[in-house]
Parts: structure tokens; C-alpha cells; sequence
């Protein structure tokens, strides 16, 4: 409904309806719109598509399983505070670098929160490919894998897969690969563009092996191909 504000209001009947009269007694007049206020409007509608379009995608359910003693454990790490900055992070940035204390929790637990937004398993495209982690050594990949699969309730080899040198445990349907930085370094050599991942994280990149520098330079060019390719 719209208030007219009538100096002299007086019941309109049928039939005598007209919105000069209207017009003519009434405290608001006609505008037209600004050029800001046509802005302003056209930018609103774009934001309403943007919301529309992101209802659209279709929802996620991830179910996860953790015994009792990891979600209890994992409620005192310092990084779980920061879930949501994190993830953010990963959204809206093709790159990003996180530090943090050491045992604060990065290896065993970002894997965790991108496997729970869907990643490594949604049909959805931005999500969709496995969630890759490079370790400088395979003790650690090793390590990981099996911390990660015990954490998540889910099994060695299956959701969770591991590969390093002369040793390879990945599933069919893996959404979470431990490995070396020279096995990816390898696989880039015949996927230029990893298209079976939908995340890479470099872990330890600090340390400043050898082959996750090389990483680092080639990953500079996947990022820039994905970019073309979406
Ligand atoms: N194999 C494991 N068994 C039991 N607890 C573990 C295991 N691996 C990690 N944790 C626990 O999880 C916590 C987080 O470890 P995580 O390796 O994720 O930390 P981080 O931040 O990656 O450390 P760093 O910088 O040293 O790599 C540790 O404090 C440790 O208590």
C-alpha cells in the first residue's frame, strides 16, 4: 500500500478514479529517478542475482564420524578458531598462507575443514577433485594420512589415500591424498593443470625444499591456467 498523504482526503468510488486528482491534492509529487538512485537499483538487482545464484548451488552434506577423544582434542587446537577465517580465506583467494605455532594444528586439521565444506567430495565444480597435501618427507605423509583418516572416522586407502615413492594406498572414490612434493612434482609433468584436485596445499613449505620451491614456481602457472580455464 501506498500512502498518498490527501490534504483532503475524501472516499474515491468507482469510476471517478484518477491519479492527477490524486496527484493534484497530494503532499508527494512525482519523481524521477536519479541517475545515482538508477545505480544504486541496478547494482541491488545484480547483488539479488548473486544471492540467487549462490542458493542455487545445491546443498552439501558431508557426514563425519570422529571418535569422541579426536572431537574433544581437537576443540582445545588454537587453528579451530580460525576455521571460518580460513575458509574464507580459501574462497575468495587462489592462494593463501598460513602460519601458525607449530602443533597449533595446520596439517591434521585444514584438510579436515575443506573435506567438511564439501571439497574432495561435492559434485559441486568448484569443490569437485581430491584435496592434495605435499609433505617434504615421507615419514610425514605417512604420519598424516593416517592421523587425518583416524580423525574423520574414515578409512586408510579409501576416502583417504597416501602415495610416496614405490608406495601408493589411494581409493577410487579418494577425496584426501598425502604425498611427497616430488610426486606432485612429477604428476604436474603429466597434468599441467591438476585437474584431479580441486585444493593443493604445500605443507612445510617454510622449510624450503628443493622441490616445493620448484612447486611453488609451477603451482604460479596452474593458478593462472585455472583461472583461464573457469
Ligand atoms: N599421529 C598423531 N597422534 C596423536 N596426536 C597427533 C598426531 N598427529 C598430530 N597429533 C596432534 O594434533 C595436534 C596438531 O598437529 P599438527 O601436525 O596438525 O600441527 P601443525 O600445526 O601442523 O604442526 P607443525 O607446524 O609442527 O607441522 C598436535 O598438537 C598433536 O597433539
Amino acid at each position: 500500500m501506498v500512502d498518498v498523504g490527501l490534504r483532503n482526503p475524501e472516499p474515491i468510488t468507482e469510476g471517478t478514479f484518477d491519479l492527477s486528482d490524486i496527484l493534484a491534492h497530494s503532499t508527494i509529487k512525482p519523481s524521477v529517478p536519479t541517475r545515482d538512485e538508477i545505480d544504486l537499483q541496478e547494482e541491488e538487482l545484480i547483488q539479488g542475482e548473486a544471492v540467487v545464484q549462490e542458493c542455487s548451488n545445491p546443498p552439501i552434506f558431508v557426514t563425519v564420524s570422529s571418535p569422541y577423544e579426536v572431537e574433544k582434542a581437537r576443540r582445545d587446537l588454537p587453528i579451530i578458531m580460525m576455521e571460518q577465517e580460513i575458509m574464507e580465506a580459501i574462497y575468495e583467494n587462489p592462494v593463501v598462507i598460513l602460519c601458525g605455532e607449530t602443533g597449533c594444528g595446520k596439517t591434521t586439521q585444514v584438510p579436515q575443514f575443506l573435506y567438511e565444506a564439501g571439497f574432495g567430495t561435492s559434485n559441486r565444480l568448484d569443490r569437485k577433485g581430491i584435496i592434495g597435501i605435499t609433505q617434504p618427507r615421507r615419514v610425514a605423509v605417512l604420519a598424516a594420512a593416517r592421523r587425518v583418516s583416524y580423525e574423520l572416522g574414515l578409512k586408510l586407502g579409501k576416502e583417504v589415500g597416501f602415495q610416496v615413492r614405490h608406495d601408493k594406498l589411494v581409493g577410487s572414490n579418494c577425496a584426501i591424498k598425502f604425498m611427497t612434493d616430488g610426486i606432485l612434482l612429477r604428476e604436474i609433468q603429466t597434468d599441467s593443470a591438476l585437474k584431479h584436485y580441486s585444493v593443493i596445499i604445500l605443507d612445510e613449505a617454510h622449510e624450503r625444499s628443493l622441490n616445493t620451491d620448484i612447486l611453488i614456481g609451477m603451482l604460479t602457472r596452474v593458478v593462472n591456467a585455472r583461472k583461464v580455464e573457469t
